[in-house]
């Protein structure tokens, strides 16, 4: 071993710190060694210089006499750079309200990681794949702890997934038992409910296409997609599909209040959060409302006589009637249930990530079919060719076989994905791809909106374009240039269950109605919500007559 001086491009030469070289390292475990000494997060980003010429060899390394500059990604270490921002707002006026926008254009202002302040929270964006692999990926560098600079401070509980730090038993538990219930197996067995839930709608839509009254598609989607999850989770019919004006029940609403509410106290900023009056107090509300409704069934599924005995999870995955049937009965390897004080809390969480994101995710397809000619037609065409009709049964398999709808699914998730901000915190002093440093506690957030059409990676990005789907460019990218639902292990746990969901729902849709875009004006998303939605999407639909045929 010989002791070797090494610094990081772009701080002076006099930081210069030892690291043992061993002869019979080979290139790629010298860069590991380094990587491990400065926590640079990617060590195949790593290349070596000596008076600003690039050496390559470990033998060249141990023949260097002077100390040898260390680069990441060909670039010099650096800290992020950003807006400059206004006193205690921060850069709130240069991201709010269109914040997609906002961040879009700051990423090409600023780079792929930009630090931007806003109401005293810090936070750090990526529309780089390179860094939001690695932040994603939990590991010694990053983690979802959710901090007072990460943006789900406002929600976090600890008990619940989703909303609490991975390092907890209470996730440990809770990923132990939570992804079996949504993993492929279980997930084909719900096929048959979406197909009745789906076909139970057609009252309300045959009404409107009767009437010729248009209708806001979030606020019906809403609708669809939790009468859905009532049944997948809870057990429940919310009623929402009685017809056209059927209320909405407490749970969802109480749900849909709490999303809208928390992104409005969350850009706010902390001192905001904890106002005894005004929408801080009533977010506590309806947070204590929301949790009270879903103990009151939890307990109702409890004490049933028709209950299932206990089992192992797998099994009680497939036979449960629901989620929190499932819960109380399914058991691990120890013969030991979830237990029944984490029930509540990640059965609410479930229950909200469940349907607010189906329902905008079926929003912005019937969006992007009734503002992209042509595509109607070719999904029609899709169902004809595989032989559906008013009487198909579902199933994953059936699903499986429309490629046209899975690239037209993903060109909508790419543009207008609903989840926008999944964010990780640094563990330690990082550098991370691109030469960026970071402090531990930092927060990234991988601005998934302007990942999916960052203009280095993808051609045309703006340019909806299902069949960009099968091009090599695509199918060959990097493997976080598109992460609608994440990734690693705090990502989706229940993207099977959305997708079959979307699918199966869209899909009858369009085979039984055309729709047409009521307005002319821009469809704008919603701001202040904790997802991507059309505010102001309203369409009719018309009962289609004579099918294609093959
Ligand atoms: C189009 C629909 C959906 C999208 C785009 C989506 C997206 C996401 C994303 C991006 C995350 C990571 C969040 C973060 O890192 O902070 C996430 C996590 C999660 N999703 Fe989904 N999701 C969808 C549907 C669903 C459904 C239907 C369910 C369950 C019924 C679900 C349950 C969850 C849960 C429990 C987590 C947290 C996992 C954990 O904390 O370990 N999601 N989702």
């Amino acid at each position: 071993m010989a002791s070797k001086n090494f610094f990081l491009v772009g701080d002076d030469v006099s930081t210069a710190q030892s690291i043992l070289v061993s002869p019979t390292y080979g290139p790629d475990e010298l860069k590991r060694a380094v990587a491990r000494h400065f926590h640079i997060v990617q060590p195949s980003g790593v290349s070596f210089y000596v008076s600003y010429s690039s050496i390559n060899t470990v033998s060249d390394i141990l023949d260097a006499t002077e100390p040898i500059g260390i680069r990441i990604d060909n670039q010099a270490v650096r800290e992020p750079d950003g807006p400059e921002g206004l006193p205690i707002v921060g850069s709130f006026y240069e991201i709010f309200p269109d914040h997609l926008g906002n961040h879009t254009r700051l990423f090409r202002q600023y780079g792929g990681l930009i630090k931007t302040t806003n109401m005293g929270k810090t936070n750090y964006l990526t529309d780089d794949p390179g860094i939001a692999a690695v932040a994603l990926n939990e590991s010694i560098y990053f983690s979802k702890k959710i901090n007072e600079d990460h943006p789900l401070w406002g929600v976090k509980d600890n008990i619940a997934t989703f909303v609490g730090d991975t390092e907890t038993e209470t996730w440990r538990l809770s990923h132990k038992f939570l992804p079996t219930s949504m993993g492929p197996k279980a997930v084909r067995h719900y096929a048959p409910l979406i197909q009745e839930t789906v076909r139970r709608s057609f009252a309300v839509f045959d009404a409107f296409a009767e009437s010729g009254r248009s209708w806001n598609a979030y606020q019906y989607m809403v609708k669809l997609a939790s009468e859905t999850i009532g049944k997948v989770i809870l057990g429940q019919n919310f009623g929402h599909l009685a017809n056209a004006d059927a209320p909405f029940h407490p749970i969802p609403l109480s749900i849909l209040t709490m999303f809208q509410l928390n992104k409005r106290v969350a850009s706010r900023g902390a001192w905001y959060q904890n106002l005894p009056f005004g929408d801080p107090k009533k977010l506590r509300e309806t947070h204590k409302l929301c949790y009270a409704l879903i103990e009151g069934i939890v307990s109702d599924i409890e004490t049933s006589d028709t209950a299932m005995p206990k089992m192992p999870m797998a099994e009680a995955a497939l036979k449960a009637s629901n989620l929190v049937e499932y819960l109380i009965k399914g058991t691990d390897e120890k013969g030991e249930t979830f237990p029944r004080s984490m029930i509540v809390p990640n059965i609410v969480m479930l229950t909200s990530a469940g349907f607010t994101t189906t329902a905008s995710l079926l929003s912005w397809l019937i969006y992007s079919v009734t503002e992209h000619p042509g595509n109607q037609e070719r999904l029609l065409q899709e169902l004809v060719n595989n032989g559906i009709s008013e009487t198909t049964e579902w199933s994953v398999d059936l699903v499986s076989k429309l490629s046209f709808l899975d690239k037209f699914v993903k060109e909508t998730q790419r543009l207008h994905n609903p989840a926008f901000q999944p964010a990780r915190t640094a563990k330690t002093d990082v550098i991370v791809p691109g030469g960026y440093r970071l402090k531990a506690d930092s927060v990234v957030v991988c601005a998934l909106h302007s990942l999916h059409t960052n203009p280095n990676h993808w051609h045309d990005p703006s340019q909806f374009d299902p069949d960009r789907w099968d091009t090599a460019e695509v199918k060959g990218r990097h493997r976080a240039m598109y992460l609608p639902f994440a990734t690693g292990p705090r990502g989706c746990i229940g993207f099977n269950f959305a997708l079959l969901e979307a699918k199966i729902i869209f899909s009858e849709l369009i085979y039984r109605y055309e729709f047409i875009r009521d307005g002319s004006e821009n469809v704008q998303y919603d701001p202040e919500f904790q997802l991507v939605r059309p505010l102001n999407l309203y369409v009719s639909v018309r009962r289609r007559a004579n099918l294609s045929t093959k």
